[in-house]
């Protein structure tokens, strides 16, 4: 979008903001999370503060050393692999990056003075830090067993420091990233990926990996006129203007269609293929270590499909409860989402909707649930084969799963295939609520 219509788009939220309280937590997140847009706006490298570049420098410096072709089903190899991206890591921090400027910088953003850091550079920042942790943790793609089995990871000061002044920014609290770090701040405006993971493996891993995370992408995109359009069916239900909340609804339908359209499409062999995503693509983004919080082991999850904020926003504003656990959340979500999502859902209308006098509004919203009802089922199918390649380099670990439990892989697999059979159940129910509201009537 050009620039013009980015403005006019945030003015006609302000507008909005001044009414309902949905408005105001989406501008919220607009104005400060996405730097003035959203998808939100980002930089990386050089139009940051000269003393944050050195972060980008040294991952793309690194990033061939990052993943292989042919990874070692030796313990002792892949350790000393490990040792040696680490080392050179913690090498190039120490000679680079000046701590004491870096934290500076941070100090003053967080007591507001964004004249010293653009918020899209911090945005940017906020992905190499992300992603860099994730390099730091694994040191080799694919991730290997001995990788897995540390449950405790050493990170340079370089790495842990402004870590914690990033999350306290965004509002959570995991050590590992998030689909707003690693994936969704990675891209700039021009659609550009800064943070690759993997480096001249084969042509299948670099079309997979980025067609996989673009998705993500492309989902926020043709899923932020939506957030507009679920606010004005809320105000509009709000004040009894029946005719305006169907057109919003309506509205929402059909984008709502044109958005699983793409991830339909995306989703597939022929762009995320099976034999590469789960070695090169899914294993990066897991994380499963963590550390002492008051005497408690705590193990972080890494990043997940579930983060996606549009499906968030999307559940909550049909009234159904949030997929996330509120730990979870509260580790891997940032707080203006969260914000966002739990307005929505205070304000959702679909439970209260009546036989009488709603009767297009409860269509437009089955048709809604109906799109969703469909999307969660071809999740579920799609997904699955994806995390049943075989790997033996690793244990089964999914982003979103870390398994500490111990278990057969059927067995890990089956336990997330319930998962997502859980909520597609939800998704059913409320379809058939739905469909009861007519039932009643007629
Ligand atoms: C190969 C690709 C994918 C695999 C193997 C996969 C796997 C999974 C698994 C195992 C879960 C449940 C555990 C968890 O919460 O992490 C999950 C949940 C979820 N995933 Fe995916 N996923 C994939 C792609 C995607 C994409 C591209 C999106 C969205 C752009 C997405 C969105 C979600 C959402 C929203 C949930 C929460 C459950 C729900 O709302 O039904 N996933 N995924």
């Amino acid at each position: 979008a050009s620039k013009e219509a980015e403005t006019t788009a945030t003015q006609g939220l302000k507008e909005l903001a001044q009414h309902h309280e949905t408005a105001a937590a989406l501008l919220q997140l607009v104005d400060t999370d996405g730097a003035g847009s959203w998808p939100p706006r980002t930089t990386h490298g050089s139009d940051w503060p000269a003393a944050l570049q050195p972060y980008h420098e040294i991952y793309l410096e690194l990033l061939p050393l990052l993943s292989s072709a042919d990874p070692s089903l030796d313990d002792a190899v892949s350790s000393e692999k490990r040792s040696r991206y680490r080392e050179l890591m913690r090498k190039l921090l120490v000679a680079r990056v000046n701590l004491a400027e870096v934290e500076g910088i941070l100090a003053q953003a967080a007591a507001g003075n964004w004249g010293v850091c653009s918020r899209r550079a911090y945005n940017g920042f906020y992905s190499c830090i992300g992603v860099s942790r994730h390099a730091y943790r694994w040191a080799a793609i694919p991730i290997v067993k001995v990788a897995q089995d540390e449950k405790i990871v050493d990170f340079p000061a370089e790495l842990d420091i402004p870590w914690g002044y990033l999350q306290k920014h965004f509002g959570l609290a995991a050590d590992s990233g998030n689909n707003t770090s690693n994936v969704l701040l990675n891209y700039n405006e021009n659609g550009q990926r800064a943070y690759k993971i993997n480096h001249e493996i084969s042509d299948l891993v670099t079309s997979t990996e980025e067609a996989f995370f673009r998705l993500f992408l492309d989902v926020e995109v043709l899923g932020a006129p939506i957030y507009t359009e679920m606010i004005r069916a809320n105000i509009a239900y709000d004040q009894n203007d029946k005719e305006a909340c169907l057109n919003y609804m309506n509205n929402i339908g059909d984008q709502l269609r044109n958005l699983l359209r793409v991830w339909y499409q995306s989703m597939t062999q022929v762009r995320v293929n099976k034999s590469v995503w789960l070695r090169y693509c899914q294993g990066f983004q897991g994380w499963g270590c963590g550390r002492m919080v008051d005497g408690e082991m705590v193990i972080y999850d890494g990043v997940s499909g579930s983060h996606t904020t549009f499906f968030m926003a999307l559940d909550a504003f049909l009234g159904m409860d949030q997929y996330l656990s509120q730990e979870n959340a509260s580790r891997c979500i940032p707080h203006n989402q969260r914000a966002l999502c739990a307005s929505l859902r205070k304000h959702s209308f679909i439970s209260r909707l009546q036989a009488e006098g709603d009767k297009d509004i409860v269509e437009a919203s089955q048709k809604i649930v109906n799109h969703l009802k469909v999307w969660r089922s071809a999740h579920k199918t799609r997904v699955m084969p994806y995390l049943a390649q075989q790997a033996p380099e690793r244990t089964m670990m999914t982003a979103g799963k870390s398994f500490i439990e111990p278990g057969s892989d059927t067995a890990h697999l089956k336990i997330l295939e319930d998962i997502l059979m859980g909520r597609l159940k939800k998704t059913m129910a409320l379809s058939s609520r739905l469909l009861g509201i007519h039932g009643d009537k007629n």
